[in-house]
């Protein structure tokens, strides 16, 4: 487990964490997420060590923890193959000889690129990269991966393939920290998630608590005369994709009235389904659409 009590860091008058509070269980996926300037990679380079000068207090497990960082720039050389760039990390996280050539081998199947180890980088695409970028952090096997955005400008491919990676780290007991702009890849990946905004954690726990705490009740319907006005005058109707969001507390009791309603009247509906609450509408309910440059 990780914990993190009261971690402040400002970069000259900047103030870019205040008073950050998290548990961090081991062998899940833990997502953080915010908006441009949030804090999250200040917040991971804190973990990672890689900054120092910070307040506050950061608790790791007592035997000697692991890290491997995945910088949200990728940071290879491009004019080596993949194979020299792993082994070039490899000697940093300490490895050498057959060890070394062991798990470069190793990694380099991992991440899907067995066949292009001796190709050089710069013939690569951006999702073989990418997977060459994660790669780097995966050698010394850690028990904590920090990802820094490890899925922009990747193609559905590379993207999938990265989430079974993820995947097969937590199966194999590794903890994941998680840092990313996309919302539906931390609802798909992530067991447990922390907004932050302007440097404080706004919310922060299980993915599925937190989508029914958050959670309005509402219901899509779409079709031709099967809104009752009761349903108008009663409820908030919000036009969408040529139908409307019905927000109700009682959402089956509300598609009984619109069925009824419809049979009755002898409407017509093309569409009638619950809304999935998702982790975006969340996201912006708790930190608003204004841009944050
Ligand atoms: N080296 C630095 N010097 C001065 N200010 C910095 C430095 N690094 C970050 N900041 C500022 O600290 C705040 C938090 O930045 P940080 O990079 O941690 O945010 P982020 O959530 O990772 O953003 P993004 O999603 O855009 O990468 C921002 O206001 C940023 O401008």
């Amino acid at each position: 487990m990780i914990t993190l009590t009261n971690i402040h860091k400002s970069y000259a008058s900047k103030n870019a964490l205040s008073n950050v509070t998290l548990t961090i269980s081991k062998g899940i996926c833990f997502g953080l997420v915010g908006p441009n300037g949030a804090g999250k990679s200040t917040l991971i380079k804190v973990i990672a060590s890689v900054i120092k000068d910070y307040k506050g207090k950061i608790q790791l497990p007592k035997n000697q923890l692991k890290i491997g960082y995945v910088p949200q720039d990728i940071a290879l050389e491009e004019t080596v193959t993949a194979y020299d760039n792993l082994r070039f990390f490899g000697n940093i996280y300490g490895l050498r000889g057959k060890e070394l050539l062991k798990r470069v081998d190793e990694v380099l199947f991992k991440i899907g690129l067995k066949e292009r180890g001796k190709d050089k980088v710069m013939t690569f695409s951006g999702g073989m990269k990418r997977r060459l970028n994660i790669g780097c952090a995966l050698l010394h096997k850690p028990d904590l991966i920090i990802m820094d955005e490890p899925t922009v400008g990747v193609d559905p491919q590379s993207r999938r393939y990265i989430f079974e990676m993820v995947d097969q780290l937590k199966k194999q007991g590794s903890t994941i920290i998680y840092a990313s702009h996309y919302m539906e890849e931390i609802e798909q990946i992530c067991d447990e998630a922390a907004f932050i905004d302007n440097g404080q954690i706004i919310e922060c726990g299980e993915i599925s608590q937190l989508l029914s705490k958050h959670a309005t009740p509402s219901i899509y319907v779409k079709g031709e005369n099967c809104i009752p006005s009761q349903l108008n005058q009663n409820h908030i109707v919000t036009d969408k994709d040529e139908g409307c969001v019905i927000t109700t507390e009682h959402p089956l009791s509300t598609m009984e009235e619109v069925i009824h309603f419809c049979k009755k009247e002898n409407g017509r509906i093309e569409r009638l389904e619950l809304v999935q609450p998702r982790l975006e509408d969340i996201f912006f309910s708790l930190t608003g659409s204004k841009l944050r440059d």
